[in-house]
């Protein structure tokens, strides 16, 4: 394991805070850009996308993915369907490619408020030059928005620490997935929490899952923390009750793509058994997300549809055999996190401490 007292350059705080360096889209007008993820960390490839079903498919096949960006990307989609839109039709073509971005992915619900948040416009517009005018201010706000939810969710989350008065020793936690800067609009949202940790100096070591099978964690995560010279030690996902057992991580951050009127959380397959060992351990396990990713509609995890992808994510890594051809493989990639296990949820409009019902209602209404 890293000592982070051998390398203490690994310590300067990133010069800028939103951690500019990495982004997962960029929006130029006529297009949406895309860094494929699917390629990440060996290649960086940008995707050039002009309508929105080519958006739907980026999302279906995840060049980009976290739930957060997922909505952004299908808010910039709905943007380029209306540049594309023509004729007395307009508004129910706009209409269908909304349905279209809908079925790429079921579980993050950022994708279906991303998605309301444009129809609502949309249904707003009587002319088609206003609704493009519209729609791309709406794209772009949601975008804007969700870069400062992280941030504001960032603070709350050290207050939530008890780590915001200045004179703390600096913490170890474990993360799985990948939450930053290539998941959101920026910065991210429990890296960014891990990011503002190492900002004020606060931050010991990131433990980070390698999250099997897509690989979030040693792609993705990994990479971003390296790239911005935050100390992280990357582990298989099985050794994270051995790094536990250890004493020295305090606090298991991680995102979510659904938080429900209860509290359950569905977040990435393999942070339920985090919860349940962080619960064993006596670790205190948060969950950050902004509240576009809390769905108070369903009443519990139970209610959550739980995406199941190919088997060959499993059997196979880049076309090379890792289980025998056509064994049988069992694939949700997403998993709930029952309430009782999770100590705190952070969003931009405050913490819900030992969610429940009620705490969630205090909150969110
Ligand atoms: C800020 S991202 C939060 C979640 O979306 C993240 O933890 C996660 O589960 C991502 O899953 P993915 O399948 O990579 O889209």
């Amino acid at each position: 394991m890293n000592n982070p007292k051998e390398s203490p350059s690994l310590h300067t705080p990133c010069s800028d805070p939103r951690s500019a360096g990495t982004v997962a889209l960029r929006w130029q007008g006529a297009r949406l850009e895309l860094l494929d993820q699917r390629l990440l960390p060996a290649q960086e490839h940008w995707i050039t996308l002009e309508t929105a079903a080519g958006v739907a498919q980026s999302i279906h096949d995840m060049v980009v993915r976290g739930a957060p960006a997922i909505g952004i990307s299908a808010a910039y989609g709905v943007a380029l369907a209306a540049r594309k839109a023509e004729g007395d039709d307009w508004q129910a073509e706009v209409k269908m490619a909304i349905r279209e971005l809908a079925a790429s992915r079921p579980t993050a619900v950022n994708l279906f408020w991303a998605l309301q948040r444009m129809e609502r416009v949309l249904e707003g517009c009587v002319a088609l030059d206003e609704a493009r005018q519209r729609l791309e201010g709406e794209a772009v706000a949601i975008h804007e928005e969700d870069l400062a939810a992280n941030l504001a969710m960032a603070d709350h989350a050290l207050e939530a620490m008890g780590l915001s008065s200045g004179n703390s020793s600096p913490v170890s936690v474990l993360t799985h997935c990948n939450t930053g800067a290539l998941a959101t609009g920026g910065y991210g949202t429990a890296l960014g929490v891990i990011r503002r940790l190492h900002e004020k100096q606060l931050l010991k070591q990131v433990y980070a899952d390698e999250t099997r099978p897509w690989l979030q964690g040693s792609r993705l995560t990994a990479w971003e923390l390296v790239r911005d010279g935050i100390p992280v030690t990357l582990n298989a996902d099985g050794a994270a009750a051995a790094i536990l057992a250890t004493g020295e991580v305090r606090w298991i951050i991680v995102g979510a793509d659904r938080i429900t009127a209860n509290g359950d959380v569905a977040n990435k397959i393999g942070t339920y058994s985090l919860a349940v060992l962080a619960r064993h351990h006596k670790v205190g396990f948060m969950v950050v997300a902004p509240s576009s990713t809390v769905d108070m509609a369903l009443k519990s995890g139970a209610e959550i549809p739980i995406e199941e992808r190919d088997g060959k994510e499993v059997r196979e890594i880049r076309g090379i055999a890792l289980a025998p051809e056509g064994v049988p493989v069992f694939n949700p990639v997403f998993d709930v996190t029952p309430a009782n296990l999770i100590d705190l949820i952070v969003t931009e409009k405050g913490v819900v401490q030992n969610p429940g019902t009620s705490g969630m209602h205090g909150l969110f209404g």
